[in-house]
């Protein structure tokens, strides 16, 4: 586990049961369930029995104020933060607490607000750094001693260079990953993490900083993407951006799910509305 800042939890005492309204909404296939999550850093209580579930086959949006608890909720989701309390349910399985690798084997991946660092890397190296099923084999290889490679390694090889062309960034793939204006870098991100063929995909900020156009094409390849059967959850804040794709959105506020509906309903709703006023705002 790689909490930050961990100190034993002080976690809420409020009443479950008056926080669980969104729990009880039925959904037909659930893929990822999130229940009574609990997450502290000293006294300060980053996430309060927040219970939501995401629908197979959804592109589900995380919305909420400044410091609500949305990256703090997908960190305890993909297991880079354990929780204090509750479970994180992927596929069926209890993945609460198991490490990011592992809940990765059962099918969910999540991307970074801020992609890490891809020095000396061109963005073809970058992309074949850590697809899930890839072996010990070097990557390096690849291009050094390609005969010394085995199979997995020329399987991942061609992967990358379908999905290059499937997100129309192979015209980047000899580029060194750091020379890429940050919308590139998004896609490269995103076409990175298909390559794990997630079930769901946690998307942290997809277009933050992206340029109309390429925010453009980051929307069209996430809607290409749930067509073929990838479920998302995203946390946004332009909120066109994110009205316009996912539905439905489940509003956290102080760690908490304060409302979840259409876009249309959550728009409208005051609760919401006096959120993002009383909150850190957008
Ligand atoms: N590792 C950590 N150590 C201490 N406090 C943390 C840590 N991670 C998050 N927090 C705190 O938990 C609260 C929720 O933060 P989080 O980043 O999850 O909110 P957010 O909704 O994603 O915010 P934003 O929209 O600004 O990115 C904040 O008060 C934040 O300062």
């Amino acid at each position: 586990m790689s909490d930050a800042i961990e100190e034993p939890g002080t976690t809420s005492e409020m009443d479950v049961s008056t926080v669980q309204t969104n729990a009880n909404m039925a959904k037909d296939d659930v893929v990822l369930r999130v229940e009574n999550l609990q997450k502290s850093f000293g006294a300060l209580v980053a996430t309060d029995h927040a219970t939501f579930e995401v629908e197979r086959g959804t592109i589900t949006g995380l919305i909420g104020p400044n410091g609500a608890g949305k990256s703090t909720i997908f960190n305890l989701i993909s297991g880079f933060y354990e929780p204090d309390g509750g479970t994180v349910t992927v596929n069926g399985t209890d993945v609460t607490g198991t490490e990011p690798y592992e809940v990765a084997e059962h099918g969910l991946i999540r991307t970074f607000q801020t992609p890490r660092k891809l020095e000396g890397m061109t963005v073809r190296e970058a992309m074949l750094v850590g697809p899930r099923h890839q072996p010990g084999e070097s990557f390096v290889k690849l291009f050094t001693d390609p005969k010394t490679v085995g199979e997995h390694e020329q399987q991942n090889l061609a992967d990358v260079e379908r999905i290059l062309e499937e997100f129309e960034i192979d015209h980047l793939a000899t580029q060194p990953a750091t020379d890429i204006s940050g919308g590139q870098m998004k896609l490269v991100e995103l076409a990175r993490a298909m390559l794990a063929e997630p079930e769901v995909l946690l998307l942290d900020e997809p277009v933050a900083g992206v340029n109309p156009t390429l925010r453009n094409k980051l929307a069209e390849q996430i809607q290409r993407l749930n067509e073929q059967g990838t479920t998302f959850l995203l946390i946004e804040h332009d909120m066109e951006f994110v009205m316009n794709l996912a539905d439905p959105i489940v509003v956290l506020d102080r760690g908490s799910v304060l409302t979840e509906g259409p876009p249309h309903a959550i728009q409208s709703d005051t609760k919401v509305i006096d959120a993002y006023l009383g909150g850190g705002g957008v």
